[in-house]
């Protein structure tokens, strides 16, 4: 689900990142994840629309019902980016209304190719009040992080007691996520 944005929905199945067929290790899509959080195991189904964004008909299916939404841009490639605000425009027509958004800017490791700076990533998050971090699923840099955000709002929002301090998922990844550097994506 790299290099063109696509859409994965978390609710109460199983799921994950796909390994992209490069030899990486981490798996954006595909298969059943369960995340511990404080002690609770949320479990998250994720769908890969999978470059069906030219089907938008299928697509709206895949995600009228999600409880989150991962929309990834290849940092490498302008047009996936640029298509992010067309997801966001559909995204606010046919999901659901409560949907956990994040937006992600994939292929971190290859800095050589970027043509996306991570400040453009940063400013679009922003003005959508969504949250953002860049990814590689080659090195699995802030994978994890991505579904371990997810799955806090989610149980948060399940089980969120009267006197409870709100969860704020952007000041979460904010405060983890890592950030790519010249020289190092650890
Ligand atoms: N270096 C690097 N390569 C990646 C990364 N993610 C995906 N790739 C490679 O990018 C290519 C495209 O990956 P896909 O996951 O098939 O991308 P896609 O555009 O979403 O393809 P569809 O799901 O069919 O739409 C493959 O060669 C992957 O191995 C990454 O984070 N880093």
């Amino acid at each position: 689900m790299t290099g063109t944005p696509g859409a994965a929905a978390a609710g109460d199945g199983e799921g994950s990142l796909r390994s992209p067929p490069c030899s990486p290790s981490y798996d954006l899509t595909g298969k059943n994840k369960v995340v511990t959080v404080d002690g609770v195991r949320v479990k998250l189904q994720i769908w890969d629309t999978a470059g069906q964004e030219r089907f938008r008909s299928v697509t709206h299916a895949y995600y009228r019902d999600a409880q989150a939404l991962l929309l990834l841009y290849d940092i490498t490639n302008k047009s996936s980016f640029d298509n992010i605000r067309a997801w966001l425009t559909e995204i606010h027509e046919y999901a659901r209304r409560d949907v956990v958004i994040v937006l992600l800017g994939n292929k971190a490791d290859v800095s050589s190719e970027r043509v996306i700076r991570s400040e453009d990533g940063e400013t679009l998050a922003r003005e959508y009040g969504v949250p953002f971090m860049e990814t590689s699923a080659k090195t699995g840099m802030n994978v994890e992080l991505a579904f371990l955000a997810i799955a806090k709002e989610l149980k948060h929002r399940a089980g969120r007691q009267a006197n409870e301090p709100s969860f704020q998922i952007r000041d979460y990844v904010e405060s983890q996520k890592k950030r790519p550097s010249c020289c190092s994506f650890v």
